[in-house]
C-alpha cells in the first residue's frame, strides 16, 4: 500500500516536472518541495540522505577537548555553544555488511575539578594546595607548608614520611576555585566541554556513562546536580536532549525517552522513583547475557519533555539518602544512578524499513570517600561510611584491574575474571560502563585543601585514564514484515507461557519453576507492549511523512495549475533587417541629420537592439490542452488524497487493535497473577 502510494506520488511529480520543463524553463521546481518525494528527479547526484538533511552521524568525530584547550581563547571554556552536530536524529549509514560500522573503542575520559573554599575552610585560613595549567591541562598538588602541617598531618607523615609536590595531566583540569580567574570553569563550561560531546555520542547510538568521584564534600553533587541557580550536568543534559529532539525537523524520526533513578545504599539498591517505605523495599540485581547486570523491577518511566524529566529527577533527589556530617551539611550517603534511555526510530518510507538506535545515558553521583577521623562519624553514619568506603575501594580495585594492560590482553580469558566487579553492588551494576559497551567519563572532584585525600583521588583518576572500553553503536534494522513476525512469535510464546503458568499454579510443589516462568512471562509481555508501542510510533512516523509529502504535492499541483492556466506569453520576435533592406528604407525616408546616423551613436544602438531578440514559435501551449491536463492532474491528485485517507484509517484501526490487545493482555496477566497469589 505504502509503496503503491509512493510510486504514484513519484509518477505524478515526474509528470509535473516534465510538464513544467516543457512549458517554461523559469518554472523549474523549487528543490525544497520535491526532496521528500522524488529525490532522484531533480537532484542529480545528491543522495536522498543529504537531501533530507540527515547528518552522517556515525561518522562524526567529536573535537577533542584537548585540542580546543590549546588556544588561548579557550582558556575559560573549551567548548562553545550547544552542538548542532547530532540534532538530526538517526542517520542510517551502513557498511557493506548492512550494519553500521562500529567505532573503535576509546579510553575513559578523565577530567578533574577543584572547588572553591567552603566557609569553614576560609575560617581556618586554609591553604590552596592546587594549581591548574589551562594550556597543558595539568593539575598540580603542592605539599602543605610546615605551619599548617600539624593540623593535616597524617600518620604516615608523623612517622617521618616526606610529602612531595605532584603533577598529573588529564583530559581537562577544571579550575572552579576562584571566580575572578580567567580560566574559571562554570557549570556551563563543564557541560559544554563534556556533557555536550557525550550527548552527541548518544544521538550516534552509543551508551555513555559519566560518573563523579571524590572525597566527601569535594563537589560531586554540585557538579552532577547543581542547584536551581547553577544547574549541573544532569539537568543540562536533559535540557539539551529535549532541545535537540524538539528541533529535529525530519518527519522520518520518532524519539522515545525513558528514565530511571536508583540509589545504592549500604549495599542495597532502592528505586528512587517510588515512595519510601518502612521497612525499605530493596531491589534485586540480575545479569542478562545481552544487557549485562540490571536492576530487576526498577521503575522506568516514559518522559515527553524537559519539565517531565525534571519532575522525576527532583522526585528522586528528594528521596535520596543524605545526611549532615562534619564534612558536608548535605552529604550523599548513597551512590545515585540516573539513567536516560534514548531510542530513535527512523522509518524509511520507500523501503518500509525501520532503523532503531538505542542509547543509555548513565549519570552517576557517587557517595564520597571519607575518613572516619575527619567526619567524626559514629553509629549509623559510621556504618554508612564504611559501606561507602567498601564499595569505593572495590571501585578502585576494578579501575586498577581494568587499567592493567595484562588484564586487557586479548585472548587471556582468565584476565576477565580478575576484575572484581561482583565484590560490590556498585561495581557490578557499573560493569558495562567501566569495562564494556560504553563511552565513559570520570569527573574527579577535589577539595583545594586536603593533601592525602586529594592525592588519592588524583591517583585513581590517573589510573582510570588507561581503561579502554568497547563502545559500539546500538542499532537494529527491521523490516515491517520482520516486526510483524516478531510480534506474532512473541504472542505465541506468551500464550504457551500463560498455559504453563496456569498449569503450574495448580501444583504447589513447582513453586520455584512457576515463579521463574511467571517472571519470564511478565518480561515477554512487557517486551511485547514495547514492540507494539514502537509499531505505533512507526505508524505515526509514516503518517507524518505522508502528510509532508502530501503538502509538497499540493504545492506542486498549485504551481503546475498556475503555470497551465497562466502560461508565460510568447515573445514576439522581429526579424533582423538586412543591409539591403536598410538601404532601401533610407532611400524612401526623408534625409535626417548626419550625426544621428553615425555608427556608434546612441540612436544607432537602439536601432540594433532587435539583434538580442530571438524567435520560438513553438513555445506556446494550446489553451484547450492545458485545461485538459489540469483537469487530469486534479483528478489524479484527488484519487491520491483518497488513498491517503484509506491509509490513515487503516493505521488508526491498527492502533486501536494494538491498544485493545494490550488491555486484554494486562487483564490476563493480572488474572494469572491473582491465581498464583491465591494459591
Ligand atoms: N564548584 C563549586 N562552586 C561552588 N560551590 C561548590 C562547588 N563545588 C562544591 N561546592 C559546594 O561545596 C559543598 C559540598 O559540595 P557537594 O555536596 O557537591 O559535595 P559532594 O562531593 O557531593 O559531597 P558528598 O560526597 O558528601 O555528598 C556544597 O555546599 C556545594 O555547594
Amino acid at each position: 500500500m505504502y509503496h503503491h502510494l509512493v510510486r504514484r506520488q513519484r509518477d505524478i511529480v515526474a509528470q509535473i516536472v516534465q510538464l513544467l520543463s516543457d512549458n517554461s524553463e523559469e518554472m523549474a521546481l523549487d528543490p525544497r518541495f520535491y526532496h521528500h518525494i522524488a529525490p532522484g528527479i531533480a537532484s542529480g547526484s545528491q543522495s536522498s540522505a543529504s537531501l533530507s538533511g540527515f547528518s552522517s552521524a556515525t561518522g562524526i568525530t567529536s573535537p577533542s577537548i584537548h585540542s580546543s584547550a590549546a588556544s588561548s581563547a579557550a582558556l575559560r571554556s573549551t567548548a562553545s555553544s550547544p552542538s548542532l552536530r547530532s540534532r538530526e536524529g538517526v542517520a542510517v549509514q551502513r557498511g557493506s555488511d548492512g550494519v553500521s560500522s562500529p567505532a573503535p573503542g576509546g579510553n575513559v575520559h578523565v577530567v578533574v575539578r577543584v572547588r572553591k573554599f567552603l566557609q569553614r575552610e576560609i575560617e581556618r585560613k586554609a591553604q590552596c594546595l592546587i594549581s591548574m595549567d589551562p594550556h597543558t591541562q595539568a593539575t598540580k598538588l603542592r605539599a602543605p607548608q610546615s605551619h599548617t602541617l600539624e593540623e593535616t598531618k597524617p600518620k604516615s607523615q608523623a612517622r617521618g614520611k616526606v610529602l612531595d609536590d605532584k603533577e598529573f595531566i588529564f583530559d581537562n583540569s577544571f579550575w572552579s576555585h576562584n571566580e575572578a580567574d580567567d580560566h574559571y570553569a562554570h557549570q556551563e563550561d563543564i557541560y559544554n566541554c563534556l556533557g555536550e560531546d557525550f550527548l552527541d555520542h548518544n544521538f550516534e547510538g552509543y551508551h555513555t556513562c559519566i560518573f563523579a568521584y571524590g572525597q566527601t564534600g569535594s563537589g560531586k553533587s554540585y557538579t552532577m546536580m547543581g542547584n536551581a541557580e547553577q544547574p549541573g550536568l544532569i539537568p543540562r543534559t536533559c535540557e539539551d536532549l529535549f532541545q535537540r529532539i524538539e528541533s529535529a525537523e525530519s518527519p522520518d524520526v520518532s524519539f522515545n525517552v525513558r528514565v530511571s533513578y536508583f540509589e545504592v545504599y549500604n549495599e542495597h539498591v532502592r528505586d528512587l522513583l517510588v515512595p519510601r517505605t518502612d521497612p525499605p523495599h530493596y531491589l534485586r540485581i540480575r545479569e542478562s547475557p545481552s544487557e549485562g547486570p540490571y536492576v530487576k523491577d526498577l521503575t522506568e518511566v516514559p518522559v515527553r519533555n524537559y519539565a517531565e524529566i525534571m519532575k522525576y529527577m527532583r522526585k528522586g533527589d528528594v528521596s535520596r539518602t543524605t545526611a549532615s556530617t562534619k564534612m558536608n551539611d548535605t552529604s550523599s550517603r548513597s551512590h545515585a544512578v540516573f539513567t536516560i534511555t534514548l531510542k530513535q526510530i527512523h522509518h524509511d518510507l520507500s523501503t518500509d524499513e525501520t532503523t532503531e538506535r538505542t542509547a543509555r545515558i548513565r549519570l552517576v553521583d557517587l557517595a564520597g570517600s571519607e575518613r572516619a577521623k575527619s567526619t567524626e562519624a559514629t553509629g549509623q553514619r559510621l556504618r554508612e561510611g564504611s559501606n561507602i568506603n567498601k564499595s569505593l575501594t572495590t571501585l578502585g580495585r576494578v579501575i586498577a584491574a581494568l587499567a592493567d594492560p595484562k588484564a586487557a590482553r586479548p585472548g587471556k580469558r582468565k584476565g576477565k575474571e580478575v576484575v572484581p566487579y561482583r565484590d560490590s553492588i556498585l561495581t557490578w551494576l557499573l560493569k558495562d560502563s567501566l569495562g564494556g559497551n560504553s563511552k565513559t567519563a570520570m569527573i574527579a572532584c577535589i577539595s583545594p585543601t586536603d593533601y592525602e585525600e586529594t592525592l588519592s583521588t588524583l591517583r585513581y583518576a590517573d589510573q582510570a585514564k588507561h581503561i579502554r572500553t568497547r563502545a559500539k553503536v546500538n542499532q537494529d534494522h527491521l523490516s515491517a514484515a520482520e516486526r510483524d513476525r516478531q510480534i506474532e512469535e512473541m504472542a505465541e510464546t506468551i500464550r504457551t507461557l500463560q498455559l504453563s503458568v496456569s498449569q503450574s499454579a495448580q501444583n504447589r510443589r513447582e513453586t520455584e519453576v512457576q515463579n521463574e516462568r511467571l517472571e519470564e512471562y511478565q518480561q515477554k509481555v512487557e517486551k511485547l507492549q514495547r514492540l507494539m508501542e514502537e509499531t505505533k510510533m512507526v505508524g505515526e512516523c509514516k503518517i507524518r511523512q505522508l502528510q509532508t509529502e502530501n503538502e509538497a504535492l499540493r504545492n506542486h499541483l498549485k504551481l503546475a495549475l498556475d503555470s497551465l492556466k497562466n502560461p508565460i506569453p510568447a515573445v514576439t520576435i522581429e526579424k533582423r533587417l538586412s543591409d539591403v533592406d536598410i538601404l532601401e528604407q533610407e532611400d524612401e525616408e526623408e534625409p535626417v541629420d548626419d550625426k544621428e546616423n553615425r555608427p556608434g551613436s546612441p540612436t544607432s544602438e537602439i536601432e540594433t537592439e532587435p539583434d538580442l531578440i530571438w524567435e520560438d514559435e513553438d513555445d506556446t501551449v494550446p489553451a484547450g490542452a492545458t485545461h485538459l491536463q489540469a483537469q487530469e492532474m486534479q483528478a489524479t491528485m484527488e484519487g491520491l488524497l483518497g488513498d491517503l485517507d484509506v491509509f490513515k484509517r487503516k493505521l488508526a484501526t491498527d492502533h486501536e487493535r494494538f491498544s485493545s490487545n494490550r488491555k486484554h493482555e494486562g487483564r490476563k496477566r493480572r488474572r494469572a497473577l491473582g491465581d498464583i497469589l491465591g494459591n
